[in-house]
């Protein structure tokens, strides 16, 4: 039952008035019970389910603000709430609607109780600062005692990686930072297989970030992702829901897949109807309360978050496991409307078990072109996605539907640089465009100082940002106040010369008792310190005691004339000298990529991202991305200040890209829950993707989210070398799936 008006090249798939549901749509919609459950495959119409039941809601009297729709990630939350528009054709009507991303949900929910905001840390190593504060609290207490424990606390980034890691499965899992009554460390450590280490450490992370009892005046002093959902969670347990949540007559959650304990027990209170009573509703109390219905729809094969706590496990065991029987429908939805037959029977093949059955049908007759393009390195690669893209803009392709997909953020810098020589415009999501990664920005900030132009650097924001990547690649310690507030605002009316200034003032001077002292605050508290010393000394002059004033001269003179420096530190200093007087002292015409090999190499930068980044991957992906840098200038062949110059003109083509006519370059995390006329699959070989030491299960299912997203044309770019061919290109059978859907003549690859 497929009588659509499909429109083919257009982000609009139908036409608002003329979608016509499936039946099995329609039975979801239509269904009385107050759990409706519904898991199938990506491109199912599982979104565009939860829209229909949504509207289904508003038509028989429910009020849109009353209406929740949660989801795991903005993008997907966004993708909801056009489907209500378009399927509504009330764009209004999809506004009342509250669509929004479960952690986002709960920050919201926690910011109402009217706590100072806490800070939203985004990064793994913002966490690891609090992660080294808290053991340093452990030892600290240790060694005061008499008989010390032996506590294994982590000292590198790797075990600092492994403890966030695993704390975040603990919190996924609810599992309180307390010890429960007569349990020790040792039960915790054997029950989840992790040293007690674990858990003192865990502990006092979470004391310090105090993630606070409600009945506490405390709040959270910060929060990583996922945190406020088990904020809100224990709240709402330790109150037993005692506490002002937003209350909802009908939720949905898509990407049900990834929900975990804690986000369950928020979901649990969200659907509780006893809530109202407690409120004080008069209406509750007479009439007892209404009951909220809920729907919930997902794919397992798109589990990719293991690491948040998302797991079958808990999904086919625990979720809805109190819900009475005769509420709770489970539903399908068995063919997908995405695309056509033989992507749906490569997406068997994939995901399948060996055998021939189908993992799921299409119901579209429209077919979805499948190429494979081989490429003798990433670069050609590169060009290969151009070609195709040019090829595809000149069938009447739409790049403002078109997606490239990648697996790591450094796979950007080819591709950016490609899309710009091409004259294509690009936006980004899931990551930031290379010229905006740290490594990148530290570069580009001291050639702008050496070449002595600052333009070279084009943006408002540049101080800040290029400021925060050097004081991070240099590992100098600088208050966070201080690149904030007044000093800011100030340097940003002459960045120019207060760029200067920083480098040759602050990075490329030899640290003095003073420095050190005042870097711990911020601009505002320096210069009221420094105030005070002035007129606490001209006082003293005043009332006679020069002796004493004298003294209070000298030791600040003392203070600001020695110089105290860690060997890393003047290390660094050295280094980056070093790499200020290489380039100042090239020849103008020596070529751009050999002077940077030669900065990154004096700044021993490769070895340092182990040092800085505390997940190995990431330090792995740094590496891989400060080559691929020293690359697009080989590639471009010409001087340090011609290659800087360039770097501005592709970093104002990106700020000057509108969603109009541009193409999306994004991870695969945020690809999930979207589509696209046309995807494009670059760089799969096996050690890319997949990646290196990455879990093979979810890899897969990363690969199974970034192929699903194709609604038209695929394009998969794969080295000539076949042995190098990603594996799971191998397990499309693109050759056998094409040859059996008929459609044999549009292989443009023999992979089989
Ligand atoms: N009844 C239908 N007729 C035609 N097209 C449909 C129908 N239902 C859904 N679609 C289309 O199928 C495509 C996939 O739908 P949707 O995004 O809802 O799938 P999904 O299961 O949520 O996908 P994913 O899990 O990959 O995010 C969309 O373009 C949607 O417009």
């Amino acid at each position: 039952m497929l009588p659509i008006n499909y429109r083919g090249a257009s982000s609009v798939r139908f036409v608002p008035g003329d979608f016509q549901p499936t039946a099995e749509q329609l039975a979801i919609q239509r269904c009385q019970n107050r759990y409706v459950i519904a898991m199938s495959a990506a491109g199912s119409g599982k979104s565009t389910t939860i829209a229909l039941k949504v509207m289904e809601n508003v038509r028989y009297g429910k009020d849109p603000r009353k209406i929740l729709v949660l989801t795991f990630s903005r993008e997907a939350a966004q993708v909801i709430r056009r489907m209500i528009a378009k399927l509504s054709n009330d764009a209004q009507l999809a506004n009342a609607i509250r669509c929004v991303a479960f952690d986002d949900f709960c920050v919201e929910v926690l910011n109402g109780f009217g706590y100072e905001r806490a800070d939203q840390l985004s990064s793994m190593d913002e966490v690891c600062a609090y992660v080294r504060k808290a053991a340093a609290n452990i030892k600290k207490r240790e060694d005061d005692r008499v008989r010390p424990l032996e506590i294994a606390l982590p000292e590198h980034n790797e075990q600092i990686a492994e403890f966030v890691r695993n704390a975040r499965l603990m919190k996924a899992n609810l599992l309180s930072p307390d010890l429960d009554e007569d349990e020790t460390y040792e039960d915790r450590a054997i029950r989840y297989g992790l040293p007690e280490s674990f858990f003192y450490i865990y502990r006092e992370v979470e004391r310090v970030r105090g993630t606070g009892s409600y009945y506490d005046d405390r709040p959270a002093a910060w929060r990583s992702e996922f945190d406020a959902t088990f904020d809100l969670a224990r709240m709402l347990i330790e109150t037993q829901g005692r506490i002002r949540m937003p209350t909802y007559e009908f939720v949905a959650v898509d990407e049900l897949q990834d929900m975990n304990p804690a986000s369950y027990e928020v979901l649990k209170w969200l659907l509780d109807p006893s809530r109202e009573s407690v409120e004080g509703s008069i209406a509750a109390e007479i009439l007892g309360p209404k009951p909220v219905y809920f729907i919930g729809a997902g794919d397992f094969d798109q589990i990719i978050h293991g690491w948040a706590g998302s797991n079958i496990r808990f999904m086919k065991e625990c979720f809805g496991a109190e819900w009475p029987s005769s509420s709770v429908v489970r539903l399908t939805l068995s063919s997908t409307y995405r695309h056509g037959p033989i992507m749906a029977k490569m997406v068997s093949a994939l995901m399948g078990d060996g055998s021939d059955n189908e993992r799921v049908r299409s119901g579209r007759s429209h077919k979805t072109e499948v190429r494979v393009e081989r490429y003798a390195d990433h670069g050609a690669a590169a060009g290969k996605l151009v070609t195709a893209l040019v090829d595809f803009r000149k069938r009447g392709g739409r790049l403002d539907d078109t997606a490239i997909i990648l697996r790591s953020p450094y796979q950007s810098i080819l591709v950016e640089n490609a899309l710009f020589e091409a004259g294509l415009n690009w936006r980004i999501e899931g990551m930031e465009s290379y010229l905006m990664r740290p490594e990148v920005l530290a570069l580009r900030g001291i050639m702008a100082f050496a070449l002595d132009d600052l333009t070279t650097i084009p943006g408002d924001d540049k101080f800040s940002r290029v400021i925060s990547s050097l004081l991070l690649w240099q590992q100098f310690e600088w208050a966070p106040e201080r690149l904030q507030g007044k000093y800011l605002k100030d340097a940003a009316k002459d960045p120019g010369l207060n760029f200067q200034h920083f480098l040759q003032g602050v990075l490329l001077r030899p640290r003095t008792i003073y420095d050190r002292r005042v870097a711990r605050l911020s601009w505002e508290r320096q210069s009221m310190e420094e105030t005070a010393l002035l007129e606490r000394i001209q006082a003293l002059n005043r009332s006679g005691q020069t002796a004493k004033a004298e003294e209070l001269r000298r030791r600040s003179d003392y203070e600001s004339s020695t110089v105290e420096e860690t060997s890393e530190e003047r290390r660094n200093r050295l280094r980056l000298d070093a790499s200020v007087a290489l380039i100042r002292g090239a020849a103008p015409d020596a070529p751009a990529h050999v002077l940077l090999e030669q900065v990154v190499a004096t700044l021993d930068m490769k070895n340092k991202a182990r040092l800085l980044f505390v997940d190995p991957a990431m330090a792995r992906m740094v590496s891989q991305s400060l080559d691929g840098f020293v690359q697009s200038a080989k590639r471009r062949n010409c001087s340090l200040r011609e290659f800087a110059n360039w770097l501005k003109d592709v970093d104002i083509a990106l700020r000057k890209a509108r969603p109009m006519n541009t193409l999306l370059v994004c991870s695969v995390e945020a690809a999930k829950g979207q589509e696209f006329e046309a995807v494009l699959l670059p760089f799969l070989e096996a050690g890319v993707f997949p990646a290196r030491d990455a879990d093979p299960h979810e890899e897969r299912n990363r690969f199974y989210v970034a192929v699903t997203r194709v609604c038209d044309e695929l394009t998969l770019l794969v080295p000539e070398d076949e042995q190098r061919v990603s594996p799971y290109v191998k397990s499309l059978k693109v050759a056998r799936s094409l040859r059996e859907g008929g459609f044999l003549d549009r292989c443009s690859d023999d992979n089989r």
